[in-house]
Order: structure tokens, then sequence, then C-alpha cells
């Protein structure tokens, strides 16, 4: 299953986007980066069977396993694409929050999204080295 993160705003260079290809370099899964301006912009289209997850301060806070479960569901129902949407400052439109499979927050706390991006990037690579029984993720 393709992850792909579809964020608004430029990251460039810095310590936001070493983060981000410090731990997407380390997926197995296929992986990919999808820069959109902070307003409009065209959407890339989702594959079939795609799902999409919002990134969101209001939505459900899961664990890394429950993440990596949620994940590991979708690949074995055959899900071609899981697409993570990270808005800019505005955050998402209420279309975007709507049409969202889920919406998933990194705490109530308000981040930049550049950190959000970094964040999702490391959630990703805990997940599926969860999924494959890799030792980096320690529950308890
Ligand atoms: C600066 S925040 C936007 C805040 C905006 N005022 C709002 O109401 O959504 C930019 C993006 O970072 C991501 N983000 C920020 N904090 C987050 C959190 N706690 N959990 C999940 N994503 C978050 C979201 O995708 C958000 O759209």
């Amino acid at each position: 299953m393709l992850l792909h993160i579809i964020a608004r705003g430029r990251i460039g260079r810095g310590p936001e986007a070493d983060l981000v290809d410090r731990y997407l370099r380390r997926i197995a899964w296929p992986v990919r980066m999808t820069e959109l301006p902070d307003q409009g912009g065209r959407m890339p289209a989702p594959a079939p069977a795609s799902v999409t997850v919002a990134l969101d301060e209001r939505g459900e806070m899961l664990g890394s396993m429950e993440l990596a479960q949620r994940l590991g569901r979708w690949r074995d129902d055959g899900r071609r694409e899981c697409r993570f949407l990270i808005g800019a400052a505005d955050g998402h439109d209420q279309q975007a929050r709507g049409e969202a499979d889920l919406l998933l927050a990194f705490g109530r706390a308000t981040w930049p999204h550049l950190l959000a991006r970094a964040m999702l990037a490391e959630q990703l690579w805990r997940a599926t080295s969860i999924l494959a029984n890799h030792p980096y993720h320690r529950e308890g």
C-alpha cells in the first residue's frame, strides 16, 4: 500500500526536512510526498480503493500500535493507497474534513505544519516497523 503524504506548504531545506527524510528513507513500503501551495493547487487523483487520513488536532488520538493496526487492516483489505493530508495555517476546509476516512490528531496542541509532517513521517516508520516485527517500537 502506497503511503502518500499530501502536504500544504514548501518544506525546502532545514531541520524539519532532514527529519522527514530520515524517517521516510527507512520505510520499506512505497512512499510518496506531494507538496501543494498554501491555498488552491490540484489535489492528486486518488488510486482506486484509496483511504484518506486528514491530520487535524480535533481528530482521534491513536496510539502507535493502533495506527499500525489501522494501516495493517487497510493494507490487508486491499487498499492501494493511504493519503495523509496536512493542512496549512488555516487547516483543512469542511469538505476535506468531511470526506476523510479518519481525522488523526497528534495531541490537542496545534503544531506547525512542518513539524506535523516530521511527526507523521516518524509515526509511519514506527507503524510499519511494528507491522514488520522490527524492534524499533517498545510498548509499555
Ligand atoms: C498550523 S496547523 C493549522 C491549524 C488550524 N488553525 C486548524 O484549525 O486546523 C497546520 C496543520 O498541521 C497539522 N497539525 C497541527 N497540529 C496537529 C495535531 N495536533 N494533530 C494533527 N495534525 C496537526 C494539521 O494538518 C494542520 O492542518
